[in-house]
């Protein structure tokens, strides 16, 4: 019998439907297996002996701790509010779900082998990178970015910027440029591939080429996790769809209005009915 599973969701309660045993990656980045044979250096440990030459002492345990919590807060809301666009658009458009299941069953096989997507794979699928950069084009979790400060005095298009003004940018408003972007307010993954082969290493994210989106910011201050974002995005959505078909929950809209919490997300958090893709083989 099938087993149908409706899911209000969070995503960190899916992360435990694969175990987290399975996620490498995070064991690589967040040095969680320190038993086992690969040596790593956990975010944490690097910290207990940081010196800051300036002040020619380390790093107390008051500044390691707003350091830890700096970097879980700017972690986690982001990228489950980010996967949880994607996978709502996944679900509104089927067409952009059975491509992307396409792309990684060519490179993955069936599912019935019951392994995990793996990092070295997703290097293989141009397209599951565009669905993650068209998400983050069309729902950046962060609208703003963190108010910077001019250090010197500035002219632009006209105006002047005074040294030390607080400024912001737009960046929500940046990948949604009609100018810059064809459809903007549509989801269209396709618009990231380039070239005959579907090559998406053209698209620059760090704006550092030129700017048309930067959802982890540009220059100095840029996100210092995005590489590390980007992989759990194509990690995690990959082996969603590739273990799971998504669809609308008992009729439902996917609905796309947005509300504004810490970062930019959902009013209505998506509702979605999964069914093994196991079971279709069977
Ligand atoms: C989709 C996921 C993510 C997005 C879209 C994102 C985006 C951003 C943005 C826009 C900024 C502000 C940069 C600025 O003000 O110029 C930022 C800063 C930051 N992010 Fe991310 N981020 C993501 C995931 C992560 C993750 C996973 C971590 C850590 C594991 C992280 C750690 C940080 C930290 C520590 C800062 C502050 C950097 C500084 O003050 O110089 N972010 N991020």
């Amino acid at each position: 019998m099938e087993a149908i599973i409706i899911v209000s969701l969070t995503f960190f309660f899916l992360i435990k439907i694969f175990g987290y045993d399975k996620f490498s990656t995070l064991h690589k980045y967040y040095g969680l297996n320190h038993h086992e044979e690969e040596e790593v250096m956990a975010y944490v440990d690097t910290l207990l002996n940081l010196e800051l030459p300036e002040k020619k002492r380390k790093v107390n345990h008051g500044e390691i701790v707003s350091l830890c919590s700096e970097f879980l807060t700017a972690g986690t809301d982001t990228t489950s509010t980010s996967l949880q666009w994607i996978m709502a658009n996944l679900v509104k458009y089927p067409s952009i779900q059975e491509k992307l299941y396409q792309e990684i069953s060519e490179v993955v096989g069936s599912v019935v082998d019951q392994g995990v997507v793996k990092e070295e794979d997703l290097e293989k699928m141009p397209y599951i990178k565009a669905v993650i950069l068209e998400g983050l084009r069309r729902h950046p979790p962060g609208h703003f970015l963190q108010p910077h400060m001019v250090t010197q005095e500035v002219e632009l298009n006209g105006y002047v910027i005074p040294k030390d003004a607080t400024i912001n940018f737009m960046i929500a408003e940046m990948g949604w440029d009609p100018h810059v972007w064809e459809d903007p307010l549509d989801f269209k993954p396709d618009r990231f591939l380039f070239g005959d082969g579907g090559d998406t290493e053209e698209f620059d994210i760090t704006g550092s080429r030129e700017i048309k989106m930067i959802p982890f910011s540009a220059g100095r201050r840029i996100c210092p996790a995005y590489g590390l974002a980007m992989l759990h995005l194509e990690y995690f959505v990959a082996n969603l769809i590739w273990h799971f078909e998504w669809t609308t929950a008992d009729g439902d809209n996917v609905d796309l209005s947005e509300k504004l919490e810490f970062t930019v997300t959902m009013k209505n958090p998506l509702r979605a009915r999964i069914r093994p893709r196991i079971n279709q083989l069977e």
